[in-house]
């Protein structure tokens, strides 16, 4: 199974004003399609990042690939980490520090995905089976909240409204519940002063008595802050998400706050596992195999989460379905996935480059499909509207901050903020 081609293609699609500590979404959200072709015929899929100095190492990384077999992926890798070189960073500042092996885990990961995809596709089993095997049938998300405003400035609102206080929060977490069936809440923080925020958790808490909350300001606090607040929602949050920055922060927190700490921020690569072990800083990791290296790699982090005791949860950025497929692949693929994992899908709202009907969600959990492969193909002619609309947008890499600084030029995304 030789790779003879890659097709590498940037798409954007609307994306709703959610607010972070790094300012707002901008109105089109951006990503990169990777399809793997081989000798066969068989064609493979994967998705990730559309900023364009990350698009720019998926396209010269393509070329290097073509004549290996979709096997020889530690090859693959080895061509890809001498092409990558050195430290390829974002702009948005809310997944951690870049390092050089996250940006060679980043530019591998769909690569690794469309080979998984095709190699599926080529045994007759679904990617959860080259994983390890399904121990679940559906794997469980939750309703990513976060504040917003009604529409982009200049625009009509959008269908989920206004989302600034407590009241616009609990009727977004409605909405999302009514029509995923999610059963855990995240709320993304880091937006207001922290007694609002911790005011919304507990609106949510009355309004969901049972259902369990996290709240991320993406280390928008200080260590005294996290510290406060974590204490004051004893009882009431199932775990908190970089309340602030770095290993020895996170920990100095952890210290002292009932709830265990969660990350996607301070440990992001193999090398700081030890740290952060050491000094006992979080309690859970959420995976991310868009920069942890892919799906097998993923498997292996979740492996090394199980020997440290920790407890996993699954990180995303907005995404579309390809990625949604590989993400539920792998949580079905992986025991010691504690926690419903985030999910950007309702704020897509429908707009995809796979066809409809392969993924839907029962219960806020998604069925793992059961079709070789990762069960989804691509809808070429929406594949194709999006990129026209990746060409036309005029964002080529996602900047949260500059966007808000459009609308209030004096926002500062500085951290620690509170
Ligand atoms: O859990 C997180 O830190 C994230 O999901 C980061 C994302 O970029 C999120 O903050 C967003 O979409 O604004
Ligand atoms: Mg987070």
């Amino acid at each position: 199974m030789i790779i003879r081609q890659i097709h590498v293609t940037p798409v954007a699609f609307r994306d709703p004003p959610l607010l972070n500590a790094a300012g707002v979404h901008e109105p089109w959200a951006l990503r990169t399609i990777v399809e793997v072709v081989t000798d066969e015929g068989l064609t493979g899929l994967g998705e990730t990042y559309g900023d364009l100095e990350h698009l720019g190492k998926v396209r010269e990384t393509a070329q290097a690939l073509i004549g290996l077999d979709v096997h020889a992926l530690n090859t693959m890798y080895a061509r890809i980490a001498a092409i990558v070189g050195g430290t390829v960073h974002d702009l948005h500042g809310l997944t951690g520090a870049a390092t050089t092996e996250k940006s060679i885990d980043r530019v591998f990961s769909p690569f690794e995905v469309a080979c998984l995809d095709i190699r599926g596709k080529a045994a007759g089993v679904p990617v959860s089976d080259l994983l390890g095997g399904k121990v679940r049938d559906a794997v469980p998300y939750s309703a990513y909240l976060f504040y917003k405003w009604a529409g982009h400035p200049g625009e009509d609102p959008d269908r989920f409204g206004s989302a600034l206080d407590e009241a616009g929060i609990v009727e977004q977490a409605r909405l999302l519940i009514n029509e995923y069936g999610f059963q855990s809440i995240k709320l993304k923080g880091g937006v207001h002063p922290p007694d609002q925020e911790i005011a919304a958790i507990r609106a949510l808490h009355e309004a969901f008595p049972d259902t369990p909350l996290r709240l991320d300001p993406n280390a928008a606090w200080s260590v005294a802050t996290s510290i406060r607040v974590g204490r004051e929602l004893d009882g009431v949050l199932q775990y908190l998400e970089d309340p602030t920055s770095g290993i020895d922060g996170m920990a100095e927190v952890a210290a002292s706050v009932p709830m265990p700490l969660a990350t996607n921020m301070c440990v992001v690569t193999p090398e700081h596992f030890p740290p952060a072990m050491a000094s006992r800083a979080i309690g859970v990791l959420l995976l991310d195999h868009h920069y942890w290296g892919g799906l097998v790699r993923s498997s292996h982090i979740a492996a090394m989460c199980d020997a440290f005791g920790l407890g996993m949860s699954m990180h995303s950025n907005s995404h579309l379905g390809i990625s949604l497929a590989a993400m539920t692949h792998l949580g079905a693929a992986t025991p010691n996935l504690t926690f419903a994992c985030d999910t950007h899908t309702p704020w897509q709202d429908g707009q995809d480059v796979i066809q409809p009907g392969a993924l839907r969600f029962v219960n806020g959990a998604v069925p793992v499909p059961t079709t070789p492969g990762l069960g989804v193909e691509l809808d070429r002619d929406a594949l194709a509207v999006m990129n026209e609309q990746y060409e036309k947008c005029g964002i080529s890499s996602r900047d949260d901050t500059s966007y808000m600084q459009r609308f209030d030029p004096s926002f500062s995304p500085k951290k620690p903020r509170w």
